[in-house]
Parts: C-alpha cells; sequence; structure tokens
C-alpha cells in the first residue's frame, strides 16, 4: 500500500520466505549482506540520528522472563537515558576510573604472567581471562580468585553462546515455537539461575559494604568503589521511585560484562597480530615507549597512564586506531529501530524497520582510505612529522569514516574506557616483549563470527622478553 518504495533486496515471500531466513545463524548474516550489497549497491548513510535511536525488541526476551531494561535493550526514552547516564557519569567518569587504576596494575601484572607461561601462548585466552579479572573488579568491587573469575566468565559465555545459538527458533511465530522447542527454554532458563547464583551473593555483598559505611572491615581484595553501588542507588521514577529488583542488577552486570570483556580482548588480538606481522611498526612504537618511559634514573617498569594521557604518545594512539578501523571488533553495531518513516536517499525506510550498518567495510573502503585500505599503516592518523594525531574522530561528530563504537546517541557508552584498556595493555605488553612470528605459525587474517570477528586461527606468537 505505500507509495515509496523500500530499499532494494532480495524478493520476499511472505511466511514463506522467513522460514528460509530461520535456516540461518546470525553468523551467515555478514556473508549475505556483503552479497546483497555488492549486487543492489550502496544505499545511503542515515543523519537523523534521533529517529534510529530504539532498539528492535528481542522475541525471547518475554519467553524467558529477562528484563528489557538494560542499556543495550532499553528504547531511547526514560529509563535508557537514566541508566546509560548512570553506567558513564558514576562509574566511568574521569576520576572514577583513575581509581580503578590499581585494578588496571593488577591486571596487567596477571596478563603478563599468564603470557609467560607458555613459549608459544594463545594469546587470545590470556586475553580474554586478563579482561574478565579487570571487569568483575569493576563490577563487583571484589578481586576474585582464578576459579571465582573463572566461573563468571563460564557462566557468561554458555549464556551468550546458547541465546544467540538456540533461541532463534522462537524469532518467528514464538507461539508455536515456545512449544516445540520447550526444552531449549528449560535450558536457558538454567542457565540464567546459574548466573544469578554466582552474581546476587556478591550484589548483597555490596549492599552491606554499602550499608556498614565506615564501619565496613578494610580487606585488601575489597574496592571502594563498584558500578553495583550505583545500581544500587538507582531508583526508576516513573515506577514510584522504586529501586532496581536484583534480577535488574544481574542483567545489567552481565550486559558489563559482555560489553567490555570480548570487545577489548578481540581488539587486542588484532592488534597484536598487526604488530607481529608488521615489525617495523611494532620497533617504532617500542621507540616511543622507550622515549617516553625514560626515568630520571632508571627506566620505569610500566607504560603508566600518566604517559598514556594526552598527546604524548601519538604512535600508540595511531597504532590502535588503525586496528579499529581494519579490524573493528563487532563488523555490526547492535540493530537500532526506526521509530518513524523515513526517506534515506529516496528509499522508504519504514517505521519499526531493524537498520545496522556495515562498520567493517566502512573502514576497508578505498573510497575513503585510499588504495592501502588494506595494509597496516598507523601514519595515516598522524600529521606530517609524526608528532601529533591528526584530527580523527571516532566520535562521528566530523563525519563519519569509520565507527567502530557505533556513532550518535547510541554510541558504545565504554568507548573511553575501552580506548584507555587497549592503549594501557598494548603498550605494557610491547614494553615487555618483542613480539615475533613463530615458523608454522603465521598469522592469518582470516576471520570468524563469534560474539565478535575473531582471528579464526588464534594468534600464537613468540615472545621474547625486553628485558631480564
Ligand atoms: C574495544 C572495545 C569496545 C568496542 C569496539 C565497543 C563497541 C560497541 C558498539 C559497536 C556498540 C553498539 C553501538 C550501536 O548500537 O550503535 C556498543 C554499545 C555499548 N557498549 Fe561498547 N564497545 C567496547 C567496549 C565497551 C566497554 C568497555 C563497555 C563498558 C564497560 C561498553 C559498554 C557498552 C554499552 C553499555 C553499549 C550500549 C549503548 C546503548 O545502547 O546506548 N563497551 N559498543
Amino acid at each position: 500500500k505505500r507509495s515509496r518504495r523500500l530499499p532494494p533486496g532480495p524478493p520476499a515471500v511472505p511466511l514463506f520466505g522467513n522460514l528460509l531466513w530461520l535456516r540461518n545463524s546470525a553468523a551467515d548474516v555478514e556473508p549475505l549482506l556483503l552479497g546483497l550489497f555488492k549486487q543492489y549497491g550502496p544505499i545511503a548513510l542515515i543523519r537523523d540520528g534521533v529517529a534510529l535511536s530504539d532498539r528492535p525488541r528481542a522475541a525471547t526476551s518475554s519467553l524467558l522472563g529477562v528484563t528489557d531494561n538494560i542499556i543495550t535493550r532499553a528504547n531511547y526514552g526514560p529509563v535508557w537515558r537514566l541508566l546509560r547516564r548512570n553506567l558513564v557519569s558514576e562509574t566511568l567518569n574521569h576520576a572514577r576510573v583513575k581509581q580503578f587504576a590499581p585494578a588496571r596494575a593488577w591486571v596487567r601484572r596477571v596478563l603478563l604472567e599468564k603470557l609467560r607461561e607458555e613459549e608459544n601462548p594463545n594469546v587470545m585466552e590470556a586475553f580474554q581471562y586478563s579482561m574478565f579479572c579487570l571487569l568483575v573488579l569493576m563490577c563487583f568491587g571484589e578481586r576474585l580468585d582464578e576459579p571465582a573469575v573463572r566461573a563468571i566468565e563460564e557462566a557468561e559465555r554458555a549464556w551468550l553462546i546458547y541465546i544467540s545459538r538456540k533461541l532463534t527458533v522462537f524469532f518467528f511465530l514464538p507461539c508455536v515455537s515456545r512449544h516445540l522447542f520447550r526444552d531449549r527454554l528449560r535450558v536457558a532458563h538454567e542457565l540464567r539461575m546459574r548466573q544469578r547464583s554466582l552474581f546476587v551473593p556478591l550484589i548483597e555483598a555490596r549492599r552491606e559494604y554499602k550499608r556498614l559505611g565506615r564501619q565496613a572491615p578494610e580487606k585488601e581484595t575489597t574496592f571502594q568503589h563498584s558500578y553495583v553501588d550505583t545500581l544500587l542507588d538507582v531508583t526508576l521514577p516513573d515506577e514510584g521511585n522504586r529501586p532496581l529488583t536484583n534480577d535488574e542488577i544481574v542483567a545489567l552486570c552481565s550486559e558489563f560484562l559482555n560489553a567490555g570483556t570480548d570487545t577489548t580482548s578481540t581488539g587486542l588480538q588484532w592488534i597484536m597480530a598487526e604488530l607481529v606481522k608488521n615489525p617495523a611498526v611494532q620497533e617504532k612504537l617500542h621507540a616511543e615507549i622507550q622515549a617516553t618511559c625514560r626515568g630520571e634514573n632508571e627506566e620505569e617498569e610500566e607504560v603508566s597512564e600518566e604517559k598514556i594521557e594526552g598527546n604524548k604518545m601519538p604512535y600508540l594512539k595511531a597504532v590502535i586506531l588503525e586496528g579499529l578501523r581494519k579490524h573493528p571488533p563487532g563488523h555490526f553495531v547492535l540493530p537500532h529501530k526506526a521509530a518513524q518513516d523515513m526517506d534515506v536517499g529516496g528509499y522508504l525506510v519504514p517505521k519499526g524497520a531493524t537498520v545496522n550498518f556495515m562498520v567493517a567495510e566502512m573502514g576497508r573502503d578505498e573510497k575513503e582510505w585510499g588504495e592501502t585500505a588494506m595494509e597496516f599503516v598507523p601514519e595515516r592518523f598522524l600529521e606530517e612529522g609524526g608528532s601529533k594525531l591528526a584530527a580523527v574522530d571516532v566520535y562521528g561528530t566530523k563525519g563519519i569514516k569509520m565507527m567502530p563504537f557505533g556513532v550518535g546517541r547510541r554510541i558504545c557508552a565504554g568507548l573511553s574506557i575501552a580506548m584507555l584498556h587497549l592503549e594501557y595493555f598494548v603498550a605494557n605488553m610491547v614494553k615487555e616483549f618483542e613480539w615475533k612470528e613463530v615458523p608454522g605459525q603465521e598469522v592469518d587474517f582470516a576471520e570468524k563470527r563469534e560474539f565478535t570477528t575473531v582471528m579464526a586461527k588464534p594468534l600464537r606468537p613468540r615472545l621474547v622478553p625486553r628485558r631480564d
């Protein structure tokens, strides 16, 4: 009935067409879209950000009884604003982030220790575990031992794998599929209960810590601040100022852990792979690190956060940006929903349509990045002379040439801390070791889609200590 044209795409056969799509898992979407993109050409870039700030409702939320009151899933509105502001202003603001510096220093030691364990370590495993250690600590304010961190990591992974692989059957006709696939709902429920049983004691411990205030016993493993502390203070004005329930806090903690662990460890793996493959870039970075960290009397043990701040290490920042351009951890952003009919390049994007962006394609577009788009050239982010970062902007305010964190109102809420984590850990890993390619285990840039797009053949370099 619509008078305007829908964007081009494959012929749509009602019902039957939808059923055919169910054969595909989320991992198949990218090659399918790339094929369509080649056939039908690009459409346009969206300008009207607010109209795309909603999220489509996950069909599984109501079936599983999971809350939509989390930042990634909430619609653009007061609850989303409240929760996002709470994370950004209360936990990830500059002063709070500084308070977590000892946590990062501890995780740096944990990471370097893990990397030293084997001659050719599977570095991705070490990155994932270290990022979990860090985010669990920031989330619950407690430095947990390895078995406890591993238990949380496994529970989160099992839940994510299950919802992404086994619950897609509920996207279509949930009223029927809920009966056909009862067992899957049961397993999903058990996995949620597992998550709950691990998180609730930590949340309750934090409630008690807050209640005791100054009288709380001092423990070396307990941090003064945590994300959970801020969540315990949140009240929902539109619901009679009620506090968040434990289930809502569990869901928000799970979101915090998932949003910040795989994304960052994937970014670290791609960047380190490029440094192994491009020894000249690695040496240039190492030279910048040495020049910046030469203490008055002797070499400093770590690349401290003060050294990373500001414009003291432009080459390090250029390396990270180049890594995110060429290998964005997510090849798409999270799904957006059109809040109203929209006109895009003469086509109609109807209200309610799910919209996404081909993030990896943008960063590799030769029209924007020239013939060297598929090469690793951090210098492209530096002004002539190399002493200063060129005016690149991952926020998308000065034009969008790459968007590894998304852009607009739904831009990644953890962008600044994610950049800090990437810079701090990359700098310290290069300071500590020379990263070398192992004959027979050459770096292979083939990609595999998991929750993020990871290396199909995990990076296994030889790490040569740079000091005794
Ligand atoms: C290299 C690391 C990271 C990358 C590449 C990344 C990327 C992204 C992307 C692409 C989105 C979706 C944007 C959209 O839908 O348009 C997103 C959303 C989000 N990210 Fe990140 N992220 C990273 C690290 C983090 C960290 C460390 C945190 C928090 C601790 C975080 C918290 C979030 C949250 C809460 C959202 C949802 C924002 C919303 O819906 O309003 N992320 N991120």
